[in-house]
């Protein structure tokens, strides 16, 4: 049943047994007045990004409101971290993927949040860039013995796969070392959750070689990409930094984050 007010969220069916039942949701109301006021929300299909939208948009927010993308991957990095804690509470031994972009270096933001949320953290970073973002990325992580891997270890020291290998930038079917290690992690047994876009996935038709990940949770940043509505599992969204000019512009239709969460579950498929 859909929440009375303006939100894009569902009531549940049943719900917790620690919980009285409630004529709304309970996510969207602390914060619907401001999303209203910031005209990121109104009923109806979430908006899903083309390739080209999502890289015009990441372009515009660091010219237009001067966002540096250090500040964008810290906030996009919180989220994806919140997002592990909200799907995996208890699955505390994480590997993280990550890739040679700004998805590896989402991945790179995450291990430090997680690792301050209480979560045994390592990363497997094969290729580095010499940009001075990922290399002090990389050495707050070591700052905190976060393990920087440059191979695969073996996977059955942990319990879930953060895979923030390739994001909105991705053409092609993976190359080495990515194709292999994408492998091992599909045919492991770890609970896999995929930054933006499963990496491997065409950005707008999905998996379309039959070589991307098939994981178990998503959370896409800023917002959804179109390949997402070819994605059945749990789905969240971050990158809580979108300014409503830009909203406006790119005629985005967003749902509303709840109260000061960094992250915001999409229940309803059909809104994709
Ligand atoms: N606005 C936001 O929401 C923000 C999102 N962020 C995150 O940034 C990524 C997009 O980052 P970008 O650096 O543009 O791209 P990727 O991370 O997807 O990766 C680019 C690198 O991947 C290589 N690549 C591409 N295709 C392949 C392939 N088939 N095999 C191997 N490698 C591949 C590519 O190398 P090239 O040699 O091809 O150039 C690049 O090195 C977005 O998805 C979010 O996660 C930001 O954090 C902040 C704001
Ligand atoms: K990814």
């Amino acid at each position: 049943m859909p929440c009375p007010c303006t939100c894009l969220f569902s009531i549940q069916a049943t719900p917790a047994p620690s919980q009285a039942p409630s004529s709304r949701c309970s996510k969207c109301c602390v914060s619907r007045a401001l999303s209203e006021r910031l005209g990121v929300l109104s009923r109806g299909q979430i908006t899903l990004l083309g390739q080209e939208e999502a890289i015009a948009i990441d372009e515009e927010l660091m010219s237009t409101p001067g966002f540096s993308v250090d500040q964008l991957m810290e906030l996009a990095g919180l989220s994806v971290a919140s997002a592990v804690v909200e799907a995996y509470p208890d699955l505390r031994r994480v590997l993280i993927l990550c890739g040679p972009g700004n998805n590896g270096g989402d991945g790179l933001v995450a291990a430090r949040h997680l690792y301050h949320f209480g979560y045994s953290p390592t990363v497997v970073y094969p290729k580095r860039p010499d940009k001075q973002l990922f290399v002090n990325l990389v050495t707050q992580c070591e700052q905190l013995k976060i393990p920087v891997l440059s191979e695969l270890p073996d996977l059955q020291g942990f319990e879930v796969a953060l895979d923030a290998v390739f994001g909105f930038s991705f053409k092609g079917t993976p190359r080495p070392p990515f194709a292999e290690m994408l492998k091992a992690i599909q045919i492991s047994s770890l609970k896999v959750m995929s930054v933006d876009i499963p990496s491997g996935w065409d950005v707008e038709k999905g998996d379309t070689t039959g070589d991307g990940l098939q994981p178990d949770a998503l959370i896409s940043l800023t917002a959804p990409k179109k390949a997402a509505a070819h994605f059945n599992g749990r789905h969240f969204l971050g990158g809580r930094f979108v300014p409503p000019g830009i909203v406006e512009k790119y005629k985005l239709r967003l749902p509303a984050y709840p109260g000061v969460s960094q992250i915001v579950e999409l229940l309803d498929k059909s809104e994709l």
